[in-house]
């Protein structure tokens, strides 16, 4: 049984897990540890106010540890984000420095800040020299380019009081890509003072805990797609059972808050399709069915589709 101080939590995946994908999962299954929006960005969100982000509403959001993470090189975004953050009741904020989009990466936020540590040394100095009242984390990669920048990296960060790092050990260039190097995520353990989380490919029981057993002294591990593709996968980790799949009361869930907030069935849909797109990936038949979702976009047909999958499931 896994020691209850090994913390999981569940990853970032923008359009995934949205709010209402966070909230619907936690009354199926139970609470994560904690909980990580998909990256904010400056310019869009600079000219609104976060509390007007269903995302970080109190009503997707209570109850659970959720955190939300910024894309930025900028201190003062960061300060304004984290300052925005507190007024609707958040205690901490997480800076992503992994993400591979290139339009983000070209402009040296995400994945593509790695290769500017002047820039995350300016934005963190200005940050906590403030003495702004947020705690931060930070998600990143083991480097743009090369392992080496994460290096440099870890040791910037190390003049910083982070909660926690979660480290996923792929290049940026990488994208998703080859496997994680655990041997350089180990290395980065050795070089970092902080709280460590392991994040990358853990997508059962077994890989969860060789992860555990090869890194004893890590606070916890990140889980993403392999939770998106099996649902109950941080409980299963936990040694939790269900008496019976409860993929469906979840998709219910889910289907009802988004339907909630949108009142419209186009833009629901749209959820209800990346609902389905990790856990229809692992055969043929499945594979199939996902393909087919496109054209049951009208209610009664999704119904229909949705009878289809349920006698492939269960
Ligand atoms: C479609 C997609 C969207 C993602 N969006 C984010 C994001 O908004 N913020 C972030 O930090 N990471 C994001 N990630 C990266 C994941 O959080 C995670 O680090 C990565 O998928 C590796 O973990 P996993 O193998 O458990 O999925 C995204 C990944 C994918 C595939």
């Amino acid at each position: 049984m896994l020691d209850d101080a090994m913390k999981i939590y569940m990853a970032p995946l923008q359009s995934y897990t949205t709010g209402f994908y966070r909230l619907a999962h936690a009354r199926t299954y139970g609470k994560m540890d904690k909980y990580f929006t998909p990256f904010f960005e400056e310019n869009k969100e600079g000219t609104k106010g976060l509390d007007l982000y269903p995302e970080l509403s109190e009503k997707y959001n209570k109850d659970l540890h959720c955190i939300p993470q910024v894309a930025t090189n900028q201190a003062d975004f960061l300060i304004n984000f984290a300052r925005q953050a507190k007024e609707i009741d958040y205690q901490e904020i997480n800076i992503n420095m992994g993400c591979p989009f290139p339009m983000l990466v070209k402009r040296q936020r995400g994945g593509g800040i790695l290769k500017h540590p002047e820039l995350i040394q300016e934005m963190l100095e200005s940050y906590f020299t403030q003495g702004i009242d947020v705690k931060v984390s930070v998600k990143m990669r083991m480097g743009t380019d090369s392992p080496e920048q994460g290096k440099s990296i870890v040791k910037i960060l190390n003049n910083y009081p982070l909660e926690e790092l979660i480290i996923h050990p792929r290049l940026v260039t990488q994208k998703y890509n080859g496997q994680p190097d655990w041997q350089a995520f180990g290395e980065l353990c050795e070089l970092s003072h902080h709280k460590i989380i392991a994040n990358g490919d853990i997508t059962s029981k077994d890989t969860a805990n060789t992860i555990i057993e090869n890194f004893p002294g890590i606070n916890g591990i990140m889980i993403g797609r392999g939770l998106l593709i099996q649902p109950e996968l941080p409980f299963a980790i936990r040694g939790i059972q269900y008496d019976q799949p409860i993929l469906f009361d979840f998709h219910d869930h889910y289907f009802r808050l988004i339907l909630q907030y949108y009142q419209d069935w186009n833009r629901s849909f749209n959820f209800l399709q990346n609902f389905w797109h990790y856990p229809l990936q692992t055969s043929q038949n499945l594979k199939r069915l996902y393909r087919q979702l496109k054209k049951h976009n009208k209610p009664d047909s999704y119904q229909l589709w949705l009878t289809t999958v349920k006698k492939s499931i269960l």
